[in-house]
């Protein structure tokens, strides 16, 4: 049987050391500050934007919500974009997705400064991952990196199969595993005979969108598998692996909840630590 990786465990360490370096920023007389757009009513998004808020007030981190009705226009949000990005005391600024289906996402995405992009969306960050001069790296893929580590997981030689192959998750995520030395294989809708490949697996991260896609079938027994979905299946949350299969075949299994989600969060929080020293080196 798997032993289970403490998402939310993890995710208290990494907001204490997060505090320590807004401590010393302090110090400097820089506390840093993010900005979360939250645009329309999008059921889920209300409640995470305040959890973002609580984890920033938490290790010293201040913050705004700006709440924008759905049918805003885009121009309006591009304005005050141009605002946040010249503002000094602003260090962080996210754009909470998805966006209203009238606003063409990657024309708002782009127009944060790629300095206070805390996401890692910004072409600037993305192509800096892509070259390996990391900059600002994306929550979620970052947050699995952390896990990783804080579980001492040797990624080196590693065969890692990564399901999904999303700008947010799939991507940087296997460049990410790159960079650690394993072995990367991408799955994703268009894959043939996936078990093929996922059965293969020293390392399996789940990033499909599908509750429980991945059952015990799927995986090589000892096999490390993370869990990034966050899906709703009757008002309860549940991942992209069928956890209570795949609990036993696993070596190491993160659960949802309290898995990656904690960590994402952590990660922004961290982020927009990165920023603020970077913006305060110049
Ligand atoms: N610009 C942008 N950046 C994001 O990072 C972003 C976004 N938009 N839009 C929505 C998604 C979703 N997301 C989550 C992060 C943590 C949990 C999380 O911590 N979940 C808890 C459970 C929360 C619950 O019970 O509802 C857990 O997994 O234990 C969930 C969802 C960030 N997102």
């Amino acid at each position: 049987m798997g032993t289970i990786i403490d998402g939310a465990h993890w995710a208290d360490i990494s907001r204490q050391e997060t505090a320590q370096k807004v401590h010393a920023l302090k110090k400097e007389g820089v506390t840093p500050h993010l900005v979360v757009l939250l645009i329309g009513d999008h059921p889920a998004s209300a409640s995470y934007v305040r959890g973002k808020e609580k984890a920033a007030q938490s290790v010293g981190i201040t913050s705004d919500i700006m709440r924008f009705p759905a049918e805003t226009e885009e121009q309006v949000i591009l304005d005050t974009l141009d605002r946040l990005n010249q503002d000094p005391l602003v260090h962080g600024i996210l754009v909470q997705l998805p966006l209203p289906a009238h606003m063409n996402e990657q024309r708002v995405v782009a127009r944060v400064a790629f300095e206070k992009d805390v996401d890692g969306f910004h072409e600037r960050n993305v192509g800096a991952l892509s070259i390996g001069t990391n900059r600002i790296v994306p929550c979620t893929p970052l947050g699995v990196m952390e896990l990783l580590r804080y579980e001492q997981i040797d990624l080196a030689g590693m065969h890692a199969v990564v399901i999904g192959r999303s700008n947010i998750v799939g991507k940087p995520m296997a460049n990410l595993l790159l960079q650690a030395n394993a072995t990367v294989t991408i799955c994703h809708s268009r894959t043939k005979n996936m078990r093929d490949w996922t059965r293969q697996a020293d390392l399996l991260v789940a990033a499909v969108g599908i509750p429980r896609f991945v059952t015990a079938d799927d995986v090589k027994k000892g096999a490390v598998v993370i869990d990034v979905g966050i899906n709703r299946v009757d008002g309860k949350i549940c991942g992209d692996v069928d956890f209570s299969s795949v609990e036993s075949v696993a070596s190491k299994i993160t659960p949802v909840p309290k898995g990656v989600g904690p960590m994402t969060i952590a990660m922004l929080l961290s982020n927009t630590v990165r920023a603020a020293q970077m913006q305060q080196q110049g």
